[in-house]
């Protein structure tokens, strides 16, 4: 009897310095099979084989399995070593399928020799019996699916594309052949790998079961399409006395995996930061897709008629795809300027096209104008207001320096915030995550104003969804002293400066990120409700703005808030008090101020 070739000769293998005469034999019934125990036996360090009880366990059951396989074994005529494939060395191996899951179940170090993994049938069997997830949204799947996209693509080309040009020729089958079943194979994996391993939401959940999102995707229309699609009917070709040239017809079937097309666009719709670009892509993907259709169909039609028989047929000149493509494109777009058609075939194929151009391509092309609309849309609204806004100061005769103070502001806001009004954008959504989102989006100010730092959390959330940000020009006065206060303000960016003197050419504080002002008059501290201080724009500055009302609304739950507003407050009157003392003469203090400096000492 033929011997075994050494690489798939499991039960020779002797020479193997990990198998040390004294392992120790636990299993006495299974005599017979002492090489066995020897062949199955792995390298277990002294300390690990005395503790490891369970890999024990193990070595047994394979041992049974192995005896069994062994009888079996015995039986079968082997080939000689140099034409032995693959396929015949599995048939042979004692570790065929039965024994995969005891063995993937093992610990790696009690796994045989790993050229075993090599061959592509177990590499498939490990992979599927790996039970790992994926999610949706992470990177590497995205990444995959682009890969099986490419593949669908490719099959979406190429099969028309064979089936009526002569790009397919019995020298280059081969290389067709190859690039087919390395589609396949990635196709292979996506059906029976990474499709059911895909988490899905069930109930507000994801589901992280590997059988439960096994049965999930079983149960889908996409399942049955993309096993479909997978059907070897191409193989038929393979048989003698069938010719090659059916081989791209008998592939038709890989085009009905369209779903992960659809996948692939919805994926990227939604990751990309401008998803217009991937909608136009789709869309201009099916116009060229039918274009490319329409060529292989003229072409074909063409060599029905035969090449350069009338003036509409294809007249066999220059490249042929190329030509017959932009024959396509002409009667598609209805551009005109086509050979007149000269029977009824080719009056048939010009309707067919013209109509395709009017229907399907108007279609598209309108869906391409909707998409660019809608991603400039909010450009084209500020553009709009704007202009109205401008022209309305035109109009009401306001000097060109107010006017040129207020296109600046237009400008600068909208390159600041890509909108005028940041709420009515967040308005969609639900109150609980516009807020979570307000306050992600304002992170970086509301960490810095210590009113929310040293206060109960929950007031910066009963806030944050109250402020309105308005941006101010520099030299812009933002509140003026003796005015009524009707609102906080927190400053976002840029710097504010509180100001005095007679042409308010003191500055008293300039406040920076973070800082809040505009709090004094607000709580009527001074007993009044009038500010007590000129506050104007440095530079630019973004300024969170609140109501009074919306104010005293949150923060008559927060006497802690209160509380550090009123301090920080009186500090700040005790201050331009000071100042002022030190500024005016006391005759003069008392007609100012009258009655308001009482009530501010009263206060203090
Ligand atoms: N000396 C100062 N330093 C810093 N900020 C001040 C000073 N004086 C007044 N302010 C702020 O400027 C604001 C002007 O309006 P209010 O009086 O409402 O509240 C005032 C304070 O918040």
């Amino acid at each position: 009897m033929d011997r075994i070739p050494p690489q798939y000769d499991y039960y020779n293998t002797t020479d193997e310095p990990w198998l040390s005469d004294n392992m120790p034999i636990t299993n006495e019934s299974s005599s017979g099979s002492g090489e066995l125990y020897s062949t199955f036996t792995t390298p277990v360090s002294p300390i690990e084989r005395s503790t490891s009880l369970n890999a024990t366990k193990l070595m047994d059951k394979l041992n049974e399995q192995c005896s069994k396989e062994r009888n079996k074994c015995e039986n079968y005529v082997l080939p000689s070593s140099s034409s032995m494939s693959f396929t015949d060395a599995d048939s042979l191996h004692p570790l065929s399928a039965h024994s995969r899951f005891q063995l993937s179940d093992m610990p790696i170090e009690l796994q045989p020799e790993k050229s075993l993994k090599k061959r592509s049938w177990f590499f498939l069997a490990w992979v599927t019996s790996l039970d790992f997830i994926i999610e949706p949204q992470s990177f590497c799947y995205v990444a995959w699916l682009s890969l099986v996209t490419m593949c669908y693509l490719y099959n979406c080309w190429v099969i028309p594309l064979r089936i009526t040009f002569p790009y397919q020729t019995p020298e280059n089958l081969w290389k067709w052949m190859l690039l087919d079943y390395c589609t396949d194979a990635i196709n292979l994996l996506d059906t029976f790998v990474i499709k059911p391993r895909i988490m899905y939401l069930k109930d507000g959940f994801w589901v992280r079961d590997l059988k439960l999102i096994e049965v999930n995707y079983l149960e889908k229309l996409q399942s049955k399409l993309d096993i479909i699609s997978l059907l070897p009917a191409d193989l038929i070709c393979l048989t003698p006395g069938l010719t090659s040239e059916m081989l791209p017809l008998m592939r038709l079937n890989r085009i009905i995996k369209i779903q992960t097309f659809w996948e692939f666009f919805d994926h990227f719709d939604s990751v990309l930061s401008s998803p217009y670009v991937v909608r136009v892509t789709r869309t201009l993907t099916y116009m060229v897709y039918l274009v490319h259709l329409n060529a292989c169909a003229y072409y074909y039609v063409s060599v029905k008629e035969g090449l350069a028989t009338n003036n509409w047929v294809f007249n066999g000149q220059g490249n042929a795809y190329i030509r017959c493509f932009f024959f396509a494109t002409k009667t598609a777009t209805s551009i005109g300027k086509n050979p007149h058609p000269e029977n009824e075939a080719e009056y048939l194929f010009m309707t067919a096209s013209w109509l395709m151009g009017v229907f399907v391509f108007a279609i598209l092309i309108g869906q391409i104008r909707d998409i660019i609309a809608t991603a400039t849309r909010s450009q084209t609204e500020y553009r709009k207001l704007q202009d109205e806004t401008l022209e309305y100061l035109r109009k009401l005769n306001i000097p060109p320096r107010i006017r040129q103070r207020v296109e600046q502001w237009f400008s600068f806001t909208w390159e600041q915030q890509r909108t005028l009004d940041e709420n009515r954008i967040l308005d969609s959504l639900p109150h609980k995550m516009k807020t979570d989102v307000a306050i992600n989006v304002h992170m970086k100010t509301l960490n810095k104003v210590q009113l929310f730092k040293d206060c109960d959390k929950a007031l910066l959330r009963e806030l944050v969804l109250k402020l309105r940000p308005i941006l101010y020009l520099p030299g812009d006065y933002i509140c003026r002293k003796g005015e009524v206060g009707k609102e906080m303000y927190i400053v976002k960016t840029g710097q504010v400066q509180v100001v005095g003197g007679e042409n308010d050419d003191e500055v008293l504080a300039t406040l920076t990120e973070g800082s809040v002002f505009g709090e004094i008059s607000l709580l009527s501290l001074c007993g009044t409700n009038r500010r007590t201080a000129d506050v104007r724009s440095h530079g630019f500055s973004n300024i969170f703005v609140l109501s009074k009302e919306d104010l005293n609304e949150a923060i008559k739950f927060y006497p802690n808030a209160q509380e550090i507003l009123k301090r920080k407050a009186r500090e700040l009157i005790q201050q331009n008090a000071a100042r002022e003392h030190r500024q005016i003469p006391n005759e003069l203090l008392d007609d100012q101020y009258g009655n308001s400096t009482e009530n501010l000492m009263r206060v203090l």
